[in-house]
């Protein structure tokens, strides 16, 4: 699995929780971080669609981290993530800058996931992302990690 992703992330918070789950995924989350770029924020989400779809590999399965995208549950998720890894496609997950994924990278996804209305700092997406892959193969391989019970 890859994640590409726009900025380059420096060491602190948000890269150490990153780390701690993508350390702990299998199959491992590779990691390509492209430079933001410049110009009008429409000049910019086109230069970053560009430059996310051209580090996916032609064949590659894209989900698009989108806050309109779909809104599995944990337990929903983890039989997306097992469809899309049976697939045998490589699978990228592509983050956007501070201007958002452009339209066009989203109609050439294959999926979106959505991890909510609210938006979050791009930064952190990325650990959220690696703890939603790391829980959705605990949920597949039965273990407790995910604990699914609610009151
Ligand atoms: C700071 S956000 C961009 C906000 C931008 N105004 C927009 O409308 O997308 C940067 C990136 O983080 C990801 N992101 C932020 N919040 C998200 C959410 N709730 N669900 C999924 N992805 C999110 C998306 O990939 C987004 O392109």
């Amino acid at each position: 699995m890859r994640l590409i992703a726009i900025g380059r992330m420096k060491k602190g918070p948000e890269r150490d929780l990153f780390e701690r789950y993508a350390a702990r995924l299998r199959p491992r989350l590779e990691m390509t971080e492209i430079s933001e770029s410049r110009g009008s924020a429409q000049e910019i989400r086109r230069k970053d669609a560009a430059a996310l779809l051209s580090a996916c590999p032609p064949n590659a399965l894209v989900v698009a981290l989108d806050e309109g995208g779909a809104t599995p549950d944990s337990l929903g998720f983890s039989g997306m993530v097992e469809r899309w890894l049976e697939s045998g496609r490589p699978l990228c997950f592509v983050i956007g800058g501070a201007e958002g994924l452009d339209a066009s990278l989203i109609e050439r996804a294959d999926a979106t996931l959505s991890l909510g209305k609210l938006t979050w700092p791009h930064m952190l997406v990325r650990g959220l992302l690696a703890e939603q892959l790391y829980r959705a193969r605990a949920i597949s391989a039965n273990h407790p990690y995910h604990r699914a019970a609610r009151p």
